[in-house]
Formats: structure tokens, C-alpha cells, sequence
């Protein structure tokens, strides 16, 4: 019973929007320490997931698909949630899903009627009445239950003689027969005609779960890595980067072909023969260090995974380093360091640098003697630095200096920092391309809430990738996001190439010659203008190429060279701007929310400003007494979207009740804003924000 009533926990969780479907499963499972555990609560909780989800046309699988060019799925209500309405379950039997306590709290539990009540009455219960520190909801708990006494191959995983099972088994004929009902009004043949598709890839990885103890306890890596940032593609290909700070492609091979495994030159080439036979391997065509393994490998048998000579990293997550430091090693090579002055130690700096995976690639790029270059990594959370500072230590990465700072609050002519040419931004983002993430089985919010989150983050994300680019000495900026969308992709892009500083800094796309010139899939030209050799110079990645969705493009400094011209922006964008003035009040990124928040209340340089704790990485501002910078002046309109070469409209303030009536002011409209936010906060269970959301990539 323990089992369900943790598993129950984590829909209660999930309702709440506390976290995600793998990092609430691995935070439980973590609880016991059990072997597989993880991997149960995973597959338990996508299986209830999947056939309760409500809402299911609802806007984030209907624009995550439109953007994918596959069918919005639709399934239009909750199938285990109406079978217990249908069937009455709940209301004839109000304490079954009430857990076991004390008869005192039972007794509560009886008298109160309902399980809402039930369940409310045995929180309330005193401490010393031995209870579990937390009870899930009764509709919940009800809906693993059911889900197993109806779906499950093995039916309930109770006792025979378990009391719960022995009444829940009783209202079997009813619930079957509901079942059957529902098939037939929906014109299904299955059950799973009932249940939402989960992407192939995940589906083929949750299936072993739960045959055998070596499954299981890859499975359990499976969610973990998810969780602690380490990645893990789950599908056809499993995707190993050599670590070249303690290994070569060249040992990589030859080690691989000692231990009995067959190379093959083209990773479709491997994949064909690994129907045949499981040790099989290739290397990648785009990027030197990474290797293609098939899937069902299990990462626990390969000792130079478990010792940090091989990391797990998808191949997307590899692009970024590689576009940005690959010409570094081509010079290095012809031996041109130092005529391009870059002879002297490149130095890298990762904006946004938790969990590692860039930083650890970026660091072992330019470990070569020829280039010794360093890697400053920038984190601002915590908790994330201290992953951060995990993974550092596993991929032997000791040119790596990690800083627990906002990067936002450092000064790009700070003189520590004048060395800095290439800098990596990978920040925060939706997440959408993750497939993995299995978050499209979560009750998205209704499609306005939806956009105005990633519009907020589009603001955030093009805060950062413009202080970057301010850097006195950068020459190359490659920013990357593993979300599909446009608004966090092309648009960021188009939005820095807009501005006029950008511009005259020198500021430019990379072209595709430097840009993975030979993967196919690139920029969306209609999200860049129509300017068909723009989107030629971007790089897009979605699951059907064996990766995650992902985007990556390249800016490059020429001060020689005249400005380029403001691009074309999308008509979409213009729209959008129109559209977002009131939205962008509400950021939802830690530090640029601050910032934000400091703008729209109009704090003026001089005045008291609430500043991004700096430093310590503590979530939340402190106030200083501070001059700003130009920096953190800029930043600020940038979260505000007002720096934009297509600007919003002035002052085009709603009407105070919503209807019609009087204009706001910008301070009435804030204050009105950050109420309803706080509501809905409130109402989320102050589950994470919104930047918050894939931040493991
Ligand atoms: C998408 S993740 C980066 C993943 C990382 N590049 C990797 O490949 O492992 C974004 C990270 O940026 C951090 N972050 C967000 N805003 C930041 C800021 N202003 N300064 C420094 N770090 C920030 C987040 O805490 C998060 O850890």
C-alpha cells in the first residue's frame, strides 16, 4: 500500500505544478533508496498520466505538435477520473482511500462522509498519532489503485487477503463494464485507443521497466539523469561523448573493439545491425567526440561510463561547444593559433553553466596543449551549483573555474574578464524539445497563460544573450535553447540582429559554412523575415534526427567589416509585440523578474534598486544601494522587451476593469499584475517558475 499511497503523492505533486513527471519520481523514490524504485514510480505515474491527462487538446500539446508538423492529439476527458464518477466509487466508499492511521482518525475519517473530509480530518490529526507525513488526496490514490485494478498486467500489487484489494476487487465488474462503455461511445477497439500516445522513444525506454533487476536499475539512470541534468536520450540511440580530458576517440575505439564491440561508419548503418546484434557502435558524423550506441545498451555494463571516461550527452546538447570552439581546433591544427592572436590561451565563459554538460565539452575542447584554454562557468542557483561542481569533478575538468554568480550582474568590461573570446549561453527555457521530459502528459495551463510564460522567458533569454554579446573582448557567441518553439529561438535571434547596438558593435550571424554545414535541418525562414540565408545560418534538431528538439546559432564580431543591416523582422513578431506589452510585467526569471520588477516601478539609476542576489546564488533579490550600470540598465529593458528594434506601442494600457473605463497607469497596471500573479502562484502551490523549467538540458 505504500507504494501506491508515494505514487499518489507525486500526482498530488504534479497537480500542484511542483515539479516535473521524472524529478517528482526520482525526489520519491529517492525517499526509500530502493533499487528501481524511481523506475516503478515512473512508469506507474505515465500510465495514470496517460489515460487520466484532462484536457488533452489543450494548448501545449496542440502547439507542441503543430511545431513538430504532427496530429494534436485527442483524447477530451479523463478516462479513470470519470470511471470512479461513473461507477461511484469514491462517494460509496469514503474512507477506501483514506490510509490507514489510528482508529481515532478512522473513526474521523467514517463519520465525516466524504473523502475529501476524510482526508482533510486525518491531516488535522494529532503528531502522536502515528500517521505518514503525508497523505495523498483520495481521488489520486484512487486513480493508481484503479488504474492497476483495471490496466495493469498483474493487477493490484496488494496481498490476496489485503482488505483494500478485497473491496476495491468487488466494484471490478462495474468498472469493467464502464470501461467497455467508454470504448464504445469513443469508437475504440483498446484500452490504450483510451490512453494518450507517448513519444516512440519513451515508450520503447519505459517498456523493459520492471523485467529484471539490470533493466531496472537503468531504468532508475533513465529518470535520474533526467533529473540531475545528466542526459540520457532515450529511444533509438544512446548517445556517448569521449571525454577528452581523460581519454581520446582514438583509445575510445580501440578499447571498444578489444572488449568485443563492432564499429561501423554510419550511425543508420549501426542501427541496422544492432537488430542483430547488441554490441555495436559508430561515430558520429558532425561532431568528433561523440559516439552512437544503441539504446537498449545498458550504461552500468560500460566501465569507462561508470569511471567518467565516456558522459552521456545527447548529441544535440554537443552542438553548442562544438560550433563555438571546432574552428579554435582547426587553427590549432594548421597551427594558426598564433597568427589569429589567439595563441595565448583561448578563455571560455558559460553563461549559464549547470549542470555541465556544455561547460565539461567546452573545458575538454580546448584542454589541448596547443590551445590551453580555461572555462569560467557561471551558475546562478545553488543548488545547481553544486552539480555543477559534481560533474566538473567526474569529467576531470580542472581548467574550469566555477563561479556561483548571476551572470547578469557581471560587468562586461570587467578587467578579470577582458581575456573572454567565446562565450556559451545556454539559458533557461521551456524545455519543449525534451520529449523525455514526459511533461506533455501534465494538464497544461490554458494557451494565454502558456504563451505569456514563453514570452517571458523569449525577454529573459535575449537579456542574456545580449549581455554576452557586450563582452569587450568576445569574438564568438553561440546561444542554444533545447525548446522549439520560435518566440525562444529565431525570434531571440532576430531580436539581438534588430538592435541597432548589436549591430554596430560588429555583431553577425555566423554562416552555415561555420555552422554544422552539412546537418540539414536549420532555421525556420518565415520565423527570420523570409530571409531564407539567416535561417541557413541556424541550427534546429528535433527528435525524428535522434536527438532532442534543440536550437543552436552562432554570432560572430567583425569590427573591420560595415554593420549589417536590421533584418526583416517576422510579421508574427510585430504582432506579438503589440501583444505583449502587458505580459512582459510579469517575468517569471529570478534575477530579470527582480529586474523587471525594479523597472516597472519605475526605480530610476540612482534610487534604491532591487538587485539579483549576487554571488552567493541565492534565489531572490536584495536590496543595495546601487548606481547602476549600464548593463543592468540595458538588461532591465530587455526583460521588459523595450529594447526591441520593433517597439511596442506607447502607453496602450487596458482598460482598468478589463471592459472599458479609465487607463492605467504603468504602476496601477504592475501592481495589478503582481497581484494576479501572486494569486496564481498561490494557486500553483508555488510550484517552480516558469525559467525554471528545463534547465537540465
Ligand atoms: C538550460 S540550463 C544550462 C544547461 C547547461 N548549459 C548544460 O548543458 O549542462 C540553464 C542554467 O542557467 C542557470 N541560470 C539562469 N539564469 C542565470 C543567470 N542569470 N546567471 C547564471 N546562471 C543562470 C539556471 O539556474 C540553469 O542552471
Amino acid at each position: 500500500m505504500d507504494f501506491y499511497h508515494r505514487a499518489a503523492l507525486i500526482l498530488d505533486s504534479l497537480d500542484q505544478k511542483k515539479g516535473s513527471v521524472k524529478g517528482l519520481c526520482m525526489a520519491e523514490a529517492k525517499k526509500g533508496k530502493k533499487v528501481g524504485e524511481g523506475a516503478r514510480f515512473l512508469k506507474v505515474v505515465v500510465e495514470v498520466l496517460k489515460c487520466e491527462s484532462p484536457g488533452r487538446s489543450s494548448a501545449f500539446i496542440d502547439i507542441r505538435h503543430r511545431a513538430d508538423n504532427g496530429m494534436p492529439l485527442d483524447v477530451d476527458r479523463p478516462h479513470i477520473q470519470h470511471l470512479l464518477t461513473a461507477t461511484k466509487l469514491l462517494a460509496s466508499e469514503p474512507t477506501l482511500f483514506v490510509p490507514p492511521t489510528s482508529a481515532a482518525a478512522l473513526n474521523t475519517a467514517v463519520k465525516s462522509g466524504s473523502a475529501a473530509s476524510a482526508n482533510k480530518a486525518l491531516k488535522a490529526a494529532p503528531k502522536w498519532q502515528k500517521q505518514p507525513k503525508k497523505t495523498p488526496t483520495p481521488e489520486n490514490l484512487a486513480n493508481v489503485m484503479v488504474h492497476d485494478l483495471l490496466f495493469a498486467k498483474r493487477g493490484l500489487s496488494l496481498p490476496k487477503e489485503h482488505k483494500v484489494r478485497k473491496k476495491l476487487e468487488k466494484y471490478k465488474p462495474a468498472l469493467d463494464k464502464e470501461n467497455e462503455r467508454e470504448k464504445r461511445r469513443r469508437k475504440v477497439a483498446t484500452n490504450e485507443g483510451l490512453q494518450i500516445a507517448l513519444p516512440e522513444k519513451v515508450a520503447s525506454s519505459l517498456e523493459g521497466i520492471g523485467k529484471g533487476k539490470k533493466r531496472e536499475h537503468d531504468a532508475d539512470r533513465f529518470a535520474e539523469e533526467g533529473a540531475s541534468g545528466l542526459e540520457f536520450m532515450p529511444g533509438e540511440i544512446r548517445w556517448l561523448r569521449v571525454n577528452t580530458l581523460r581519454w581520446s576517440v582514438e583509445a575510445a575505439v580501440e578499447w571498444f573493439e578489444k572488449v568485443g564491440w563492432e564499429m561501423f561508419e554510419e550511425v543508420d548503418e549501426m542501427l541496422a545491425a544492432s537488430q542483430s546484434k547488441p554490441k555495436v557502435f559508430a561515430l558520429d558524423a558532425h561532431i568528433e567526440p561523440l559516439l552512437a550506441l544503441p539504446a537498449s545498451v545498458s550504461l552500468p555494463t560500460i566501465s569507462a561510463y561508470q569511471d567518467g571516461r565516456l558522459l552521456a550527452q545527447d548529441k544535440a546538447s554537443c552542438m553548442p561547444a562544438w560550433v563555438l570552439l571546432s574552428p579554435v581546433l582547426a587553427d590549432a591544427e594548421e597551427g594558426l593559433l598564433e597568427e589569429k592572436g589567439k595563441g595565448k590561451g583561448v578563455r571560455v565563459l558559460d553563461a549559464t553553466a549547470a549542470p555541465g554538460n556544455k561547460t565539461t565539452m567546452a573545458a575538454a575542447l580546448v584542454a589541448d596543449d596547443r590551445i590551453s584554454g580555461k572555462v569560467v562557468a557561471c551558475e546562478r542557483d545553488q543548488g545547481r551549483f553544486k552539480v555543477l561542481k559534481d560533474m566538473l569533478k567526474r569529467a576531470d575538468a580542472k581548467n574550469v573555474q566555477p563561479m556561483n554568480v548571476d551572470f547578469l550582474s557581471l560587468k562586461p568590461d570587467d578587467p578579470k574578464l577582458k581575456n573572454v573570446t567565446h562565450l556559451l549561453v545556454d539559458p533557461s527555457c521551456s524545455g519543449s524539445g525534451i520529449p523525455s521530459r514526459l511533461d506533455h502528459l501534465i494538464p497544461s495551463s490554458p494557451e494565454h497563460e502558456h504563451l505569456t510564460r514563453i514570452r517571458a522567458l523569449s525577454n529573459f533569454q535575449l537579456a542574456i544573450v545580449s549581455h554576452a554579446l557586450r563582452f569587450a573582448g568576445a569574438q564568438r557567441v553561440v546561444y542554444s535553447t533545447c525548446s522549439v518553439w520560435e518566440q525562444e529561438d529565431e525570434n531571440v535571434v532576430m531580436r539581438v540582429l534588430a538592435k541597432k547596438e548589436m549591430r554596430e558593435m560588429g555583431w553577425r550571424l555566423a554562416k552555415r559554412e561555420e555552422v554544422l554545414p552539412t546537418w540539414e535541418r536549420r532555421g525556420r525562414v518565415e520565423a527570420c523575415g523570409g530571409d531564407a540565408e539567416l535561417a541557413d545560418s541556424m541550427v534546429r534538431c528535433l527528435p525524428e534526427d535522434g536527438t532532442n528538439g534543440f536550437f543552436v546559432a552562432c554570432f560572430v564580431k567583425d569590427t573591420d567589416a560595415t554593420p549589417i543591416e536590421a533584418p526583416n523582422m517576422p510579421e508574427r513578431r510585430k504582432i506579438e509585440a503589440e501583444e505583449v506589452q502587458v505580459d512582459e510585467v510579469e517575468m517569471s526569471a529570478n534575477g530579470a523578474e527582480e529586474l523587471a520588477e525594479a523597472a516597472a516601478t519605475g526605480v530610476t539609476a540612482e534610487q534604491d534598486v532591487v538587485l539579483p542576489a549576487v554571488a552567493n546564488g541565492k534565489k531572490g533579490g536584495k536590496k543595495a544601494k546601487s548606481t547602476v550600470t549600464q548593463a543592468t540598465r540595458n538588461a532591465k529593458e530587455e526583460v521588459l522587451g523595450k529594447s526591441d528594434a520593433v517597439a511596442a506601442p506607447k502607453e496602450k494600457a487596458p482598460a482598468a476593469d478589463g471592459k472599458g473605463g479609465k487607463k492605467l497607469t504603468k504602476k496601477q497596471l504592475y501592481l495589478l499584475k503582481k497581484e494576479e500573479l501572486k494569486r496564481k502562484k498561490a494557486e500553483a502551490g508555488g510550484g517552480a517558475a516558469a525559467e525554471s523549467e528545463a534547465d537540465d538540458e
